[in-house]
């Protein structure tokens, strides 16, 4: 007799942290295999034909409410059941909402929403409590349900005080083989509530499954083809093998104490301003490289924007378009990718060479499957996708004043020799940026977002909090800034590096665009592969510094704050589940709310790394999970797809470069790419006055239930000031 691994059905609500219950499921029922559907993907009849091939269901979490059809889907029918096609079912928030209210229970809306809050629960160490004293555990929901009938059988609580007195946290049917809690066990701050429950339920499933004499169908290939594989899986596109052939990478190094990069950018040219320019610099730490494309006239740009047939190629002498038969640009900048696979580069440098450049907000929107607004064509609008493939490189290690000359081109060591050459006579130390005397008498006209439009939708977006559509949404503006163009937008960049050093500091001219940055926000790194690790920092939590503003009292400020704390952990969950949907299980969170200091401000950030199992070989992984977690959690909140479709409706326009991000893929695998924050862009043709420049600053924060909208507002400011500082411009007084 051949023994059935257990198989779970796992239903997703389109909730950010179901793959995170997937690998908790993992962890729980030894050897499972996991097949996950969205609530809306088949019908009850559908998914009746399929459930003897499984061993039980799990219902995630999800936005919105469980008695409106479109939010729970094809949930509310499996309650119903026949006794012939019965299997143990365990519901999660939404999940569990819906077992209640559709067994005679009622949902209501908590007076007091609970996102990302941390309660103990109360039980009575029975059923899936069972040898479990003490359970913290982790809330993400707005309603609640309380159960009317005999039928639900209370299991815990939480205890809200005068907010919203006792909630039910867990409960089973009395007789069916249904159990489900209102937390979420899943979480990464939930303590012994999780593994201990989904383990509990597991014993309860098989001793019903095993009392009913339920045995376990295969899965027939129709089912296979409705379903498709089981998490974890490799997708067969991304299992391309580590070449061990490809361009060999030329590298020469000099030490050269005193080097800056912007020295570096001026002696390459850098104030020629009809060609493009890739800096990529680390301005403070924790960056340690700074990267400098020395661009060729036959430097290959490629740029495309949702909705193109084909991707659009340049260079200084042509233009040409390659279509993209049917295939999405992810999969043609993979092969791009593959195609140009190199090696021998030097291994402590993080780039010998590759595609560098931008990738827009609405890029990741799109990806999302939520419309994008209409018309953004008609105006002077950003390629969603704009990159160069630099082949010539200078990478400088500011930690050892090293310098790499790199070259992906054959037979180049007379270019190497010559910039070599160049290098060593370059001047020990960059002559210290001032702004121009008469910044001030050309100052910048600038339009601030508009204070009560602004409050307005901070308190409309916390109608979608109560409401249970989202958990946190990050809202944000566009300041425009109109200035007379007589500083370049490299003397630009210099300023905005003196006011507001970063360690993802930027100047990509791009044509059409430029873009200049100083955001301290890593959002994605992967390393090369064999065994490709994943890492992404992202940043919540925001405190001006001041005088007397230690880093004592930023602890106590952001890592002692409920709110501060509910913020981050909600995007270390969202994180989470992005690189468990592409890894699998090897997840894990390496720092949690730490706080680091930048030149203006105190940021919370925290860690998480994924990677794959050893002896798996996909080169373009990290591109995988860089492409699954677009647009990045920490500028959109979770659950991701509601916010994103909430956020279109908020604000007034397109993100484009700003809440994007920008960075490199480089030849031998691994990249580095930042979320596009405390920078500013402009396109090439967005004024009619040559005399002038229209510049755009994006910023914006996290909203929660717990948010005051005025400090909002405040903290919104404070992250515009620092890029602000580089127009000689600052927030009006009258905002104070
Ligand atoms: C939205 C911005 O920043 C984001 C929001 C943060 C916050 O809410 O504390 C911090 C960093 C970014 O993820 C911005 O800088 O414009
Ligand atoms: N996390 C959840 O599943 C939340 C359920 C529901 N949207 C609520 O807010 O109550």
């Amino acid at each position: 007799m051949t023994i059935q691994r257990p198989r779970l059905l796992l239903i997703d609500s389109y909730d950010s942290f179901t793959f995170n219950l997937a690998a908790l499921c993992r962890a729980a029922i030894p050897d499972c295999s996991i097949h996950l559907i969205q609530n809306d993907q088949l019908s009850i009849d559908e998914l009746l034909l399929l459930l003897k091939s499984f061993s039980a269901i799990i219902i995630g979490p999800g936005p919105g409410s469980p008695d409106l059809p479109e939010d729970i889907g094809v949930v509310k029918d499996i309650w119903k059941l026949s006794e012939c096609d019965l299997l143990p079912i365990f519901g999660v928030c939404l999940g569990f909402q819906s077992l209640v209210i559709e067994h005679g229970g009622q949902l209501r809306r908590l007076q007091v929403v609970k996102h990302g809050q941390v309660s103990q629960i109360l039980h009575n160490e029975r059923d899936i409590f069972e040898n479990l004293p003490q359970v913290t555990a982790v809330r993400y929901h707005s309603y609640h349900a309380e159960p009317h009938s005999k039928e639900i059988e209370p299991l815990a609580w939480a205890d809200d005080g005068v907010e919203n007195g006792s909630v039910l946290m867990a409960g089973r049917h009395r007789t069916r083989p249904f159990w489900g809690v209102q937390y979420h066990p899943e979480s990464v701050l939930t303590d012994k509530g999780g593994l201990h429950i989904l383990r509990n339920f597991w014993a309860l499933a098989v001793e019903w499954s095993h009392k009913r004499g339920r045995c376990l169908f295969p899965l027939e290939p129709s089912a296979m083809d409705i379903l498709g594989p089981s998490w974890p899986h490799l997708q067969p596109s991304l299992l391309s093998s580590s070449q061990t052939t490809g361009t060999s990478v030329l590298t020469c190094a000099i030490d050269l104490p005193g080097a800056t990069a912007v020295n570096i950018c001026e002696m390459l040219g850098v104030d020629d301003h009809k060609s493009p320019f890739i800096l990529l610099d680390s301005a403070a730490t924790p960056g340690r490289f700074s990267i400098i494309a020395s661009l060729l006239p036959t430097s290959l740009q490629i740029l495309y924007s949702v909705g193109d047939v084909s991707v659009t190629l340049k260079s200084a002498k042509s233009v040409w378009h390659e279509t993209l038969d049917g295939n999405d640009v992810w999969s043609w900048i993979s092969r791009f990718m593959r195609l140009s696979k190199a090696r021998d580069g030097c291994p402590e440098v993080p780039f010998w060479g590759g595609l560098i450049g931008t990738l827009s907000y609405e890029l990741g929107v799109d990806s999302l499957d939520v419309p994008l607004r209409r018309n953004r064509r008609d105006m002077n609008a950003h390629p969603d996708i704009n990159l160069i493939y630099v082949q010539r490189s200078l990478v400088l290690d500011t930690l050892t004043n090293k310098i790499y000359i790199q070259s992906l081109l054959p037979d180049d060591s007379e270019w190497m020799a010559n910039m070599s050459d160049e290098l060593k006579k370059l001047p020990s130390s960059s002559l210290p940026t001032r702004a121009p005397s008469n910044m001030q008498s050309a100052s910048a006209l600038v339009e601030f977002p508009d204070r009560s439009r602004y409050i307005a939708k901070i308190e409309s977006a916390q109608d979608f909090l109560r409401s249970g559509d989202s958990y946190e949404l990050c809202l944000t503006a566009h300041t425009h800034l109109s200035v007379p163009s007589f500083l370049s937008t490299w003397e630009r960049y210099k300023l905005l590096r003196r006011c507001n050093p970063a360690p993802y500091s930027a100047y990509l001219r791009l044509q059409p665009s430029t873009f200049l940055s100083s955001s301290p926000e890593r959002f994605i790194s992967y390393s090369r592969s064999p065994n490709t690790l994943c890492q992404l920092r992202p940043i919540k939590g925001t405190l001006r510094k001041a005088p007397g503003v230690t880093r004592a009292y930023a602890e106590e400020a952001l890592r002692g704050s409920r709110k501060e704390v509910a913020e981050n952990l909600m995007i270390v969950d969202l994180i989470r589940h992005d690189l468990h949907s592409v890894v699998g299980l090897d997840v894990y969170v390496k720092q949690f709310c730490q706080i680091e200091e930048y030149e203006n401000v105190w940021q919370m950030v925290s860690v998480i790394e994924g990677r794959l199992p050893a002896g798996s070989q996909r080169d373009d992984l990290g591109w995988e999970v860089l492409r699954q977690s677009l647009p990045p959690g920490s500028m959109t909140g979770a659950p991701k797809k509601r916010s994103v479709e909430i956020l279109q409706k908020l604000e007034d326009e397109d993100r484009g470069l700003y809440s994007g991000i920008f960075g490199y893929w480089c030849v031998g695998g691994g990249g580095d790419w930042s979320v596009a924050i405390r920078s500013c862009f402009k396109h090439e043709l967005d004024s009619q006055d040559p005399e002038m420049e229209n510049w755009v600053i994006g910023a914006g924060g996290a909203i929660t239930a717990l948010s005051d909208p005025q400090a909002e507002w405040d903290e919104m400011l404070l992250k515009l000031q620092g890029v602000l500082g580089a127009f000689g411009a600052a927030k009006p007084r009258c905002y104070d």
